[in-house]
């Protein structure tokens, strides 16, 4: 009984997780959208990210610096959740410039389930 109602807690909790991951998603086309829409000012953070590349690469690695350093100096649980939402959500933007779907990247670590990353190292040695 306690034990179903973990394994129901835990099917919610994963759903949140990808529907989190969905509606970032969406937010970020939104703005992918307006931008052909005319500006007033200066644009919000997403557009200026989805504008300028340069930039945006330039954050993407800055974030997957702290990301790690998160491990390096063996920081709390929150600043490592913290530092991989900056790396997601900067990351998502990438994904939305080159029009790559979120369920795209998804599909290709489900395929990755059933093999190891020896074994798919070893492909690549034996194709290359
Ligand atoms: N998830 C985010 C998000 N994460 C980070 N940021 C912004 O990214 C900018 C740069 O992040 P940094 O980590 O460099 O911030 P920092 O203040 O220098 O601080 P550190 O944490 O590195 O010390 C800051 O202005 C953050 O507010 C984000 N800005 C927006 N989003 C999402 O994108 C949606 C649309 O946002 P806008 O259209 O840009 O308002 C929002 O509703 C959010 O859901």
């Amino acid at each position: 009984m306690a034990f179903g109602i973990l394994r129901e807690n835990k099917v919610e909790g994963n759903k949140l997780a990808i529907s989190t991951l969905f509606s970032l998603e969406s937010t970020i086309s939104q703005r992918k959208a307006e931008l052909a829409a005319e500006q007033n000012g200066k644009p919000l953070w997403t557009k200026r990210l989805l504008l300028d590349n340069k930039l945006l690469c330039s954050k993407i690695s800055e974030e997957a610096d702290e990301l790690c350093r998160t491990l390096e100096e063996n920081e709390d649980k929150s600043r490592n959740a913290s530092e991989m939402a900056d790396v997601l959500y900067h990351t998502m933007i990438l994904l939305a410039n080159k029009d790559v779907k979120i369920e795209d990247v998804m599909q290709v670590l489900r395929q990755r389930f059933s093999q190891s990353g020896v074994e798919k190292k070893r492909g690549r040695i034996s194709q290359g």
